[in-house]
């Protein structure tokens, strides 16, 4: 098969949160070889089931401070009256090595992102279908308190007032045309002639031969 070298991707993915992000995230990493999860640090504690090192990397504030001041984090945020942040070094040693990124980060990373990296970078957001329905799996999910589904529900319109700052808006009504349509979404992007940087060289090489 032909095989014209490309640049890597940054693909985003954010959303009010219990829209279905992490769940989507899943299935894309265990279909898709060529993608990597960025994982980034909090200073949230884990939640049930949440593993260190997987989920997130679980850090004191104080080890979030330092990341932060010595410039190891490519973007940063508080959330929830939390800190995550992204890891640098693992994504740009991901992006030398021709693989895709996943981000599961909020707008205000987003943005950061953009600034810096808008080239190579792909914004999908996430909504549900109803706020009943948002309402549901945040309880359904029966990770938090009562009082921090309240607080969760409480940003979503906060949240999702960003969508235009998206690519790409999906609807996460059905979980397998959800997925599909990512799916869908990175093939394309992959396609992009402006990440392909072994296109000339294919052209120059065909146009040879005729
Ligand atoms: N800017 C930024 N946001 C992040 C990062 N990691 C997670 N988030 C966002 O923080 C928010 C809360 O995440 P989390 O506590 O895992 O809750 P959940 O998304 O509801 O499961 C979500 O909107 C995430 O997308 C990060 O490294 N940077
Ligand atoms: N399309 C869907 N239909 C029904 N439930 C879903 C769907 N997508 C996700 N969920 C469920 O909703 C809850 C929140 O999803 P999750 O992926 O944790 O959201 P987020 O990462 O955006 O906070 C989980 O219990 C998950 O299994």
């Amino acid at each position: 098969m032909t095989d014209i070298p490309r640049r890597g991707l940054l693909l985003v993915m954010s959303s009010p949160s219990g829209a279905g992000k992490t769940t989507l995230s899943r299935r894309l990493l265990a279909s898709d070889s060529n993608i990597t999860m960025s994982v980034s640090v909090t200073t949230r504690a884990p939640r049930p089931g949440e593993v260190d090192g997987k989920d997130y990397h679980f850090i004191s504030h104080e080890e979030f401070g330092r990341l932060r001041d010595r410039g190891d984090l490519l973007e940063y945020a508080e959330v929830f009256g939390n800190f995550y942040g992204t890891p640098k070094r693992p994504v740009v040693e991901a992006l030398q090595a021709g693989r895709d990124v996943l981000f599961d980060i909020d707008w205000q990373g987003t943005q950061q992102l953009g600034a810096t990296m808008e080239e190579d970078l792909v914004r999908i957001f996430i909504l549900p279908p109803s706020a009943e329905e948002l309402r549901d799996r945040l309880i359904g999910r029966a990770q938090d308190s009562a009082s921090t589904v309240a607080k969760r529900m409480a940003k979503a319109a906060d949240e999702i007032s960003h969508w235009p700052e998206y690519d790409y808006v999906i609807v996460n009504e059905d979980i397998d045309l959800a997925n599909a349509e990512i799916e869908a979404i990175l093939r394309a992007e992959r396609l992009k002639r402006r990440r392909r940087v072994g296109l000339s060289e294919f052209v120059r090489r065909l146009t040879k031969g005729l």
